[in-house]
């Protein structure tokens, strides 16, 4: 199980006066095996966190280790070790090449593992995955447009899946879909997490689903963690003011959810 820790991170977006300070000496860490999530609200900078963890956006101070090894670094280890930290994002519709059969997006995950495999292993292990997430695998040959919003995010899991993942990265990703349908990809991602043993940092704005889903939590607020701990002690006891407007102001399942007087 692979440990996953962000030490003093800072992201700076633009130059001069234009900087941004989007994430500020920010430290987390993703213990093996467990779900931790990140909260916050809109401009927080949780993005940011997921964006420089798979390298699409640079750090500007700061290590990110997976298992140790700075993930944020260009030697070629690093580099390896990155391809492990795989991402699911918010939008299933962009996510998907439209013009490619799912089962080639899946199998383009294949090659981030480093191996090679023959035709038919190749087609094995897409059938293999489609059918994990619940995706009837005679289908692998029909285009995205195909199929729904939250058949769409199932069949993303299964191309991140297909990179052999230490590490999992879920950004809002039940955010675009139906409430109908966002409890078959949480649970989805609940039972994968558990079988394959995945580090996972869920990233959410939403409590009701961050509190499903994760062992641990992280507040942000203006790219800073300002609170962090076991969810159900940050959701019932929560210690820093920011937290508490967090609890109060967003509603969970259309409830304001019930705090104990600190
Ligand atoms: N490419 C970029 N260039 C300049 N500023 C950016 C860029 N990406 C994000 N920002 C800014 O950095 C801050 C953090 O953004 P980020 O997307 O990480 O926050 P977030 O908490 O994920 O918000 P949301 O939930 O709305 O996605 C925001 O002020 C945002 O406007």
């Amino acid at each position: 199980m692979s440990e996953l820790e962000f030490r003093q991170v800072s992201v700076r977006y633009g130059h001069g006066r234009s900087a941004h300070l989007a994430v500020d000496s920010a430290d987390l860490v993703v213990r093996g095996g467990t779900t931790h999530g990140l909260v916050g609200e809109s401009g927080s900078g949780k993005s940011t966190m997921a964006r420089i963890a798979v390298g699409l956006t640079p750090v500007s101070g700061g290590s990110i280790l997976l298992d140790g090894v700075d993930i944020t670094d260009r030697a070629k280890e690093a580099r390896l070790a990155r391809r492990r930290v795989q991402m699911v994002f918010q939008d299933p519709f962009s996510a998907l090449d439209p013009r490619m059969p799912i089962g080639a997006s899946i199998a383009e995950g294949l090659l981030a593992t480093g191996r090679s495999y023959s035709r038919l292993d190749r087609e094995a292990r897409v059938h293999a995955l489609l059918d994990r997430v619940q995706i009837d695998p005679s289908r692998a040959g029909e285009s995205p447009s195909a199929f729904s919003g939250g058949q769409r995010q199932r069949i993303t899991i299964a191309r991140a899946l297909a990179a052999e993942p230490a590490v999992l990265i879920a950004d809002e990703i039940t955010s675009a879909l139906d409430v109908s349908v966002q409890g078959v990809v949480l649970n989805l991602l609940r039972d994968l997490q558990q079988e394959l043993d995945l580090t996972m940092l869920f990233i959410s704005h939403n409590l009701a689903v961050v509190r499903y889903v994760s062992d641990e939590v992280s507040v942000m607020r203006a790219g800073r963690i300002v609170e962090h701990g076991e969810t159900s002690t940050v959701l019932a006891h929560p210690t820093d003011p920011y937290t508490r407007e967090l609890l109060r102001s967003v509603p969970v399942m259309g409830e304001p959810l019930e705090l104990e007087d600190a």
